[in-house]
């Protein structure tokens, strides 16, 4: 699908952005201070396990694991004061003094070389961390022009979970270096070193940057993550919006944090140093990044939520392989893939959440991505205290296999219990999600590999069952209903709502849209047409709509655009079968052969009593209307059966509802239709702390 006017942008930073100088500097800056503070991640906890003098499995895992429950709590428990913290504060003296902080806290490290104080440390970087994200949120409007402030954000989204993977490698060749060169094998100094050199760095690029300077506006919020977390979003008519994907990018994060937490335990049992802690989080890091690229990318016929599903149980059973497999190499690799299904689950969770509205507001703290991004960090919390214990209280132990042994150390037990707890999260969020329930997985999964939509066996559209529809890359939505009912209202509405958020929209109706379709309408529908029979009534609307699809529908899906049409195949379904009491199967098969099987993703029936809806026309009753109640009846209750029977693709509302509420519940469920081509998480800056989960 193609976005006009706020077109999305290239995954590189967008040349209109980046050539503007401020804007670099605060970038560079930014990817400075995002790349200490992601390096500080495993220098501090590699310390904190070296720290810990403790040669059991017990130790070490709960140094570890205290570091990084204490670089997540302040992001936790203080989000919501960051803001009024740096209120009125000048923006270019607050980040340089947050960075040289940073700086000499991190270097103090190695020097002081106690354990209590690297706790200590990771809690102070984390807490001068969370300063950057309403100071830097702040910036972006003072240096960018309105127009390219979205770019912008996004932009230096990218620059802070773009250093996660850059540090967690940079981590792994420092402890080699630090192996080979310095014989100082176990200890992360040379990590922590580089850590202070980067803080010192991002602090010296902002004490350049003149253009920072000046106060941070008040009433910048972050929400409560603990509060947020259990806020699911509704829908406008009441439903649960979020049903299934706030388990569904629970679960994601789990998998990938309950890696992080124990990796340096893990990589240590399976033989490996620092090195391979290092590996090990590279590979979940760079797994992750590309799985949030992907994830929207990748099979676009395919249903989103489905795959939603699909990418959770993926990683589950990926963690599985890391717990059980005792090999080094095999684990890393198995991580990274580990991380690409957890990101393309974070991203496609996301993006069904947040839909267009993502960048909504001028910070977008409070946005649509509040929910997931708080769902996420409580999630990443809970591992990294829960993991490192249960690794610590299970310990190792040896089973006989066979003839011979096998030894699963406490890590990977820990890795075990996490595979299972978010398998089963995977199931039921699949279950919960699946918006293509009756239509088997696997023909639907070939299909989507060759670029096409499987459209299952059914009776009503016999005619083709047996081929898989070509998908285009479009969105097709249909309104429905009764005379009056509000489609043309609503469609409206929507179309208006969709341009505003940039999207290619094809406005459409029937009859009558194609210059045939016209006559047809006229014929079809002037009370002087007298005495047609039903069949030939059937053929002229399927003749006006093949003239449609073929003419007008098919060609904007084909270009990527979102189509929205005033009543589809359902109204000849629901008036020349129902109504006219004519064999609904002989007219699906009319239909699916004019329409090449083009089927709408979202039906949306506006349900009206008939009375109601006619009460509501102004201008005279054409020949269809002017039908007795009791055939708008059948229409009304003909309506109504396709949308139980394919409960799926319809959303039906009770059409006397105000306009706008029906309207936020249309577009609730329109977004969800709507791939984004771009992770969500990834795009905006106030959301740019580099938590260890994304
Ligand atoms: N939710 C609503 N509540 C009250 N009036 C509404 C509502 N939605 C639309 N209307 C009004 O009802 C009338 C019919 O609306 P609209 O033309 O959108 O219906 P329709 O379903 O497209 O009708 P038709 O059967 O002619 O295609 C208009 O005057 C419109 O302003
Ligand atoms: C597409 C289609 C329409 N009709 C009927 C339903 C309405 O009475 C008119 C169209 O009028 P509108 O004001 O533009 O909605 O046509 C039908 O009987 N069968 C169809 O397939």
């Amino acid at each position: 699908m193609t976005r006009t006017g706020a077109s999305r942008p290239h995954p590189a930073a967008p040349p209109e952005v980046t050539p503007m100088r401020p804007f670099r500097r605060l970038w560079s800056a930014l990817s400075l201070s995002s790349l200490g503070t992601w390096l500080s991640v495993p220098a501090l906890s590699a310390t904190a396990a070296l720290l810990a003098r403790d040669e059991d499995l017990a130790g070490r895992a709960q140094a570890v694991g205290g570091t990084l429950v204490l670089m997540v709590l302040p992001l936790v428990l203080f989000a919501p004061l960051a803001g009024p913290a740096t209120a009125r504060l000048d923006r270019r003296l607050a980040l340089a003094v947050a960075d040289v902080l940073r700086f000499a806290v991190v270097l103090s490290v190695p020097l002081v070389d106690a354990l209590p104080w690297t706790l200590a440390a990771a809690f102070l970087v984390s807490c001068l961390t969370l300063l950057w994200i309403p100071v830097a949120g702040a910036a972006v409007p003072a240096l960018v022009p309105e127009g390219l402030r979205g770019a912008a954000r996004r932009s230096a989204a990218r620059a802070v979970y773009g250093a996660a993977p850059v540090a967690a490698v940079l981590f792994a060749v420092l402890a080699l270096i630090a192996e080979g060169a310095f014989d100082t094998a176990g200890r992360a100094d040379l990590a922590l070193y580089a850590t202070a050199v980067v803080f010192l760095g991002g602090g010296a690029v902002v004490a350049s940057l003149g253009e920072l300077s000046g106060p941070t506006p008040e009433g910048f919020s972050i929400p409560a993550p603990l509060a947020a977390a259990f806020r699911a979003p509704r829908s406008a008519d009441g439903t649960p919006a979020a049903r299934g994907l706030g388990l569904a990018v629970a679960a994601a994060t789990l998998a990938g944090a309950a890696v992080a937490a124990v990796a340096e335990v893990h990589a240590r049992e399976l033989g490996g140093g620092d090195a391979g802690y290092g590996s090990v989080l590279a590979a979940l890091a760079i797994g992750v990044a590309s799985g949030l690229f992907l994830g929207p990318r990748v099979l676009r016929p395919f249903s989103r939520r489905r795959l939603l599903g699909l990418a959770v149980v993926a990683a589950a059973l990926a963690l599985l392989v890391v717990a059980l497999v005792q090999n080094l190499v095999v684990v890393v690799f198995v991580t990274a893939f580990l991380g690409v299904a957890a990101g393309a689950a974070w991203a496609t969770g996301t993006a069904a959440l947040a839909g267009p509205d993502e960048d909504a507001g001028e910070d977008g703290a409070s946005g649509p991505l509040a929910y997931p991004r708080s769902v996420a960090l409580v999630t990443t919390l809970a591992a990294f205290i829960v993991a490192p214990l249960l690794a610590g209280a299970f310990g190792s132990h040896r089973f006989s296999v066979g003839g011979g042994s096998y030894d699963l150390g406490g890590a990977g037990l820990a890795l075990l219990v996490a595979a299972v707890l978010v398998l089963l999260s995977g199931l039921v969020a699949y279950r919960r999600l699946d918006d293509r329930r009756g239509v088997p997985l696997l023909p639907d999964l070939a299909a989507a590999v060759r670029g096409e939509v499987y459209t299952p066996p059914a009776p009503a559209e016999a005619a083709t069952a047996a081929v898989p529809v070509r998908h285009e890359r479009g969105v097709f939505v249909a309104f429905e209903g009764g005379e009056g009912a509000g489609k043309t209202t609503q469609a409206r509405l929507a179309s208006i709502w969709l341009r505003d958020h940039g999207y290619d929209v094809v406005s459409t109706h029937e009859p009558g849209a194609t210059k045939t379709g016209m006559r047809l309408r006229a014929l079809l529908l002037d009370r002087e047409t007298t005495g047609l029979s039903d069949r030939a009534e059937t053929l002229l609307y399927a003749a006006d709509r093949a003239d449609h699809v073929a003419n007008v529908i098919r060609p904007a899906m084909e270009r990527g655009a979102i189509v929205v049409s005033d009543r589809y195949i359902d109204s000849s379904l629901a008036y020349q079968g129902f109504g006219r009491r004519q064999e609904v199967e002989d007219i699906a098969r009319v239909n699916a052969w004019a329409t090449g099987g083009l089927i709408p993703d979202l039906t949306v029936l506006l349900e009206l009593p008939p009375e109601a809806g006619l009460g509501r026309l102004t201008s005279p009753a054409d020949r269809i209307e002017a039908e007795p109640n009791e055939f708008h009846e059948r229409v009304i209750a003909g309506f109504r059966a396709l949308a139980e029977a394919y409960p799926d693709r319809y959303l039906v509302l009770d059409a006397s509802r105000p306009q706008a509420e029906l309207s936020r519940a249309i577009q609730d469920r329109i977004r969800e239709l709507l791939p984004d081509p771009v992770p969500a998480a990834t795009e905006d800056i106030t959301s740019t702390f580099p938590a260890i989960t994304d």
